[in-house]
């Protein structure tokens, strides 16, 4: 491929929340580990009710039969395939001149720890949303289910964004932490003038799950989260609540770890609203006590894991707690006194909600040359491997 060749690509990202499909348009330039990426065009859309719905059906081994997953696998490649060609149309450009469409899916089950088989390690993962149809709808090449072959190298299939944050935010002289705030919160470290093998990234804990989890059952009118974090501004931090709450055990476990809705899922926001009839405390105080934690959990990851090695210089927050100044607020507060800027992705041009699509956008590029996508000292694999399976 000649160099510095400009080319086009779309990246379509439905992440743990189940709120939709994140598309973007990218424009890629330079190749190699020093990559350029301009965002054109980007749009959210979410899911039909019904779909959703049943995605949270198909979470359960049970209820995830084998038609009930081929029928959305398809169904979800038709969203795939209308999301794609809508934010083409957005960025003014023919699905003609798109070189790519990487396309991460619906995670519905990932069993990333390996169990024993005849002598091999067995893992597995499952993103549905049919690649075949989005490249057939499109008439556009798709990369999709890009975990599995990491996963086959001996890794657990994530985090996978981290590639991309290594080729597109790394600096010689600055230490930077990137701080996705999703259902679930991700810190990844780049330390300054790093190798790939030197970058790590974990699950700091909660992103927005408890404070969505929260709002949903103490707020009516199908209220699914804090919005602007105007509840926890109007309340009050619970002390000994909080305290309680930071003796979690998911805090203190080594590196490397990862955590889900098994852990801060609807059995845990049971146990808190339990504590707080007993405590009587107000439906406000309660939601800025979480924001509070959520806070603290990744600060409190910064001392544990990240100051020891490096002393960072800023922390780049991006995912939906970006638009919660309530807890962006209380990030600089955790962050600050420690010398650790505290920044959006629209603080240095970028944006938080785009981050994920972009970044499949060029992982999608990537696979369709045939280079390596993966960060070894990141999910695991015994080696880099390109990862994605291409549908012409
Ligand atoms: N305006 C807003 N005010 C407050 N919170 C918001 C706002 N917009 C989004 N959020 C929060 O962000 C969440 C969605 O974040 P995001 O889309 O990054 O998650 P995701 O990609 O599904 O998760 P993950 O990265 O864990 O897969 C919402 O559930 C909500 O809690
Ligand atoms: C299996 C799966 O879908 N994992 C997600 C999830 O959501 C956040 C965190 O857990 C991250 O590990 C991953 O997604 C991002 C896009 C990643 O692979 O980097």
């Amino acid at each position: 491929m000649p160099a510095n060749r400009r080319r086009y690509a779309v990246g379509l990202m439905s992440g743990t929340s189940v709120d939709g499909i994140d598309a973007a348009v990218v424009e890629i330039a330079g190749e190699g580990d020093r990559p350029s990426v301009r965002l054109l065009a980007f749009e959210n859309s979410a899911y039909p009710e019904s779909v959703r719905n049943e995605i949270f059906e198909l979470f359960d081994p049970r209820l995830a039969t084998i038609d009930r997953v081929g029928r959305m696998n398809v169904r979800l490649g038709e969203l795939y395939a209308d999301a794609a060609l809508s934010v083409i149309a957005k960025a003014g450009l023919d699905s003609k001149e798109i070189a790519v469409v990487g396309s991460h899916g619906q995670t519905i089950y990932h069993a990333p720890e390996a169990y024993p088989e005849n002598g091999r390690d067995l893992r597995y993962t499952v993103q549905i949303g049919e690649g075949s149809v989005i490249a057939a709808r499109t008439g556009i090449p798709c990369v999709s289910d890009f975990r599995a072959a990491d996963m086959a190298a001996g890794g657990q299939g994530a985090p996978l964004v981290p590639f991309t944050e290594w080729l597109l935010y790394r600096e010689d002289e600055r230490t930077l932490l990137l701080q996705n705030i999703g259902g679930i919160g991700n810190m990844t470290v780049l330390p300054a003038g790093c190798l790939p093998d030197e970058v790590f990234a974990f699950d700091t804990g909660p992103g927005n799950m408890i404070i969505d989890g929260v709002v949903s059952r103490l707020y009516g009118g199908g209220r699914k989260m804090d919005a602007g974090g105007q509840i926890a501004r109007s309340g009050t931090v619970d002390e000994e609540l909080l305290r309680l709450l930071q003796q979690e055990e998911y805090y203190e476990l080594p590196l490397p770890k990862s955590t889900g809705r098994e852990r801060f899922g609807a059995a845990y926001v049971d146990r808190l609203l339990a504590y707080r009839e007993q405590h009587g405390l107000r439906s406000k105080d309660v939601v800025a006590t979480v924001t509070k934690l959520t806070a603290w959990s990744i600060g409190d990851a910064y001392r544990r894991f990240v100051q020891p090695r490096h002393a960072a210089d800023a922390l780049i927050v991006g995912g939906g707690g970006s638009y919660n100044p309530t807890l962006v607020a209380f990030l600089k507060q955790e962050m600050e006194p420690m010398g650790v800027q505290v920044l959006l992705q629209e603080d240095i041009g970028l944006n938080s909600d785009a981050k994920e699509a972009v970044a499949f956008a060029l992982l999608a590029d990537y696979a369709l040359a045939g280079l390596p996508n993966n960060l070894p000292s990141v999910t695991g694999a015994r080696r880099a491997a390109v990862l994605g399976k291409i549908s012409y």
